[in-house]
């Protein structure tokens, strides 16, 4: 026999030393990972002897068997899964594939009491083990392999891997617990903790003492139950489980569809965010059965990427058992399931977000998932005003969120437009000179922060017939609608020649530089701002794409002044011999600042500057 001796990867061992060394405010969680580890197992199994029943070995009932040794102090968890063999005991027991182990590590630095409950969110749920045990030993014998192997640990740096005798396939996972760690010998203790964590697992959990064997769980699906046959605490601990939510979800969906589709699906709804929500990965969390019988979790056409924070069970009638992963690709039972499950999901959404409903309630989950939900904006055209009508705004004139109904409830007369500012933050938005003249006339503006805005808005077009503007861009004419106390929208000024004539003087200066120099409607304040054109990139998207090196050169932008500002009116009555040319580049950079993006020449500015302070 060869007993090779290797070194944890850096992030276990510290995750691992941590573990060791924390005090615990939930451990009993152990439990929950190495159950939930060992049904996986025996899913994987199940779904290889159907797929590829050469390579699955002989049958055997799928089971946890839990086995308490009093004398040994050992607890062992076995399951007739489908195993792992050298190099998986390995790479799985020895380094972390998944990435945000870093972020939970984060969250257990400092003295605080640590929360352990989170572990199985980061895909690092087997070292919990090390919770209880001061040394785990798991033997292994992978499906269709006629060797064993038994991997070891105190969990202090290194491991070791050696062959090992187990007459049949799985894994059994024996924990020498901690001297304080006995209560996990308790018949009862573990009775206790398998039905908080573990009722909904679908096979059998197994508690084995020297007079019996028992099963100590319900041991049957949840969702093919009808709603009335499970329990809130049931819903509620399977939610968790899924989850690692101790809160309630903000929905339950308990669907049973019948005719000429026929699935059951528990779906929830969660009122917070994971850690994986904006990898680049985009995936959902739906599990795909077909009669029980786990198939996937990753069953990409099941659930739209902008619905990937739902979380739950489908279970299909219709799909054959020995569906194979690519056989799901492009499946039109797959896509009308789908289709039904959205429906359903957006519908369940309207009911949450009406005016009656309790929208503190719907506004928290708008504030955790709205960025996703929005992706729907620009992905699903069949839903998309379905989703708009779903969709939350700050506003300018309004605390809190608003609806697109209630914006257009409160458009000003002759207001035709819906008008839309995009920005980093709303402190950054509310900041800008662009709203000024609509301030000015108390007209409602919609301030948009999340990147993905700039994706959906060109693609919507209308709301209830009302085109979005930007406040950004193109031609503001607030000329037509009335300011707030007023009967009719005040006269628009006449551009005086002196006007006219510093507008030319102006273009003279820029040449090139601008596409455009107009007098503003939207700027009461400030003396300048630039606008982009009708049809041009508009300056927040154009910032998001620099950022992402995805433009390469600069669109020429529209410069608006203030004919009622003191500098612009001061230049008007400036002699038309008079060089203007350090306060007109002085203006642009101004422009540039006031909109966050760096001025073109930041010496020439400064020398501008100078010049201009030391007169
Ligand atoms: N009883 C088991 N039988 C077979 N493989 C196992 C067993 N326990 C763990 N493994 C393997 O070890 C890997 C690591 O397990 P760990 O609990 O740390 O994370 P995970 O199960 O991948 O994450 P998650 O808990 O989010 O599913 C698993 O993905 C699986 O491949």
């Amino acid at each position: 026999m060869t007993t090779e001796t290797l070194a944890f990867q850096a992030e276990v061992s510290r995750l691992l030393d941590i573990v060791a060394h924390a005090l615990y405010s939930e451990r009993d969680v152990f439990l929950r990972e190495l159950i939930s580890n060992a049904a996986d197992a025996c899913d994987k199994h199940r779904y290889l002897a159907l797929t590829e029943p050469e390579k699955a070995g002989p049958a055997l009932d799928y089971a946890v068997t839990l086995t308490a040794d009093a004398e040994a102090k050992t607890l062992t968890i076995a399951d007739t899964g489908i195993g792992m063999d050298r190099m998986e005991l390995v790479e799985n027991l020895g380094t972390i594939a998944r990435s945000g182990t870093g972020k939970f590590l984060e969250t257990l630095s400092g003295d605080a009491k640590k929360d352990f409950s989170l572990i199985g969110q980061f895909g690092v749920g087997f070292y919990s083990a090390f919770m209880v045990a001061d040394k785990v030993r798991v033997t292994s014998r992978k499906a269709g392999a006629a060797e064993a192997f038994a991997w070891e640990s105190d969990g202090r740096g290194s491991f070791t891997v050696a062959e090992a005798d187990q007459a049949t396939r799985g894994t059994t996972i024996t924990l020498h617990l901690k001297e304080d760690a006995a209560e996990f010998l308790d018949e009862w203790r573990l009775k206790e903790v398998v039905r908080r964590y573990s009722d909904h697992i679908a096979l059998p959990i197994k508690l084995q003492t020297a007079e019996k064997t028992e099963t100590i769980n319900a041991a049957s699906a949840l969702w093919t139950r009808a709603k009335n046959e499970v329990t809130a605490e049931q819903t509620k601990a399977f939610y968790e489980s899924l989850t690692y939510d101790k809160d309630d979800p903000f929905a339950t969906l308990h669907i049973k569809a019948e005719g000429a589709l026929e699935y059951s699906a528990l779906l929830f709804l969660p009122n917070k965010r994971p850690p994986d929500l904006f990898t680049p990965e985009r995936q959902h969390r739906v599990k795909l059965y077909v009669r029980r019988v786990f198939i996937t979790d990753d069953c990409k056409d099941l659930m739209p990427t902008w619905l990937r924070f739902v979380q739950g069970v489908v279970d299909s009638a219709d799909l054959p058992l020995n569906v194979s992963r690519e056989m799901l690709q492009n499946n039109p039972t797959v896509r009308k399931i789908r289709s039904g499950l959205v429906k359903k999901i957006l519908g369940e959404l309207e009911k949450k977000a009406k005016p009656d409903a309790d929208h503190s309630a719907y506004e928290k989950f708008w504030e955790a998932f709205g960025p996703v939900l929005k992706e729907g904006l620009y992905e699903d055209f069949e839903n998309r005003q379905t989703i708009l009508g779903l969709t939350r705004f700050r506003s300018s004139t309004q605390d809190g969120w608003v609806s697109l109904a209630d914006y257009v409830g409160r458009m000003k007369p002759g207001q035709k437009a819906i008008y839309t500012a995009s920005g980093e933050s709303v402190e950054a938005i509310a900041a800008s000179p662009h709203l000024e003249g609509f301030r000015a006339k108390g007209i409602e503006v919609l301030y948009l922060t999340d990147p993905i805005d700039e994706f959906w808005l060109p693609m919507i077009g209308t709301f209830d017939e009302k085109p979005f503007q930007s406040v950004t861009r193109g031609a503001a004419d607030l000329g037509e609608i009335a300011a707030d106390g007023e009967e009719k929208p005040a006269e628009k000024p006449e551009t005086t020649p002196d006007l006219a004539a510093l507008i030319d003087r102006l273009k003279g200066v820029y040449g090139e530089t601008v596409k455009d120099v107009r007098v503003s409607q939207r700027l009461t304040d400030s003396a300048v701002c630039l606008v982009a054109d009708e049809g041009d990139v508009d300056l927040h998207l154009e910032k998001l794409l620099r950022q992402h090196q995805r433009l390469d050169r600069d669109a020429k932008r529209v410069l608006e002044i203030n004919p009622t500002h003191p500098v612009i009116t001061k230049l008007t009555g400036t002699p038309a011999e008079a060089a203007i040319d350090d306060a007109a580049w002085l203006l642009l950079d101004q422009a540039h600042i006031l909109e966050g993006t760096p001025v073109r020449d930041a010496r020439a500015f400064a020398r501008r500057l100078e010049s201009v302070l030391g007169r």
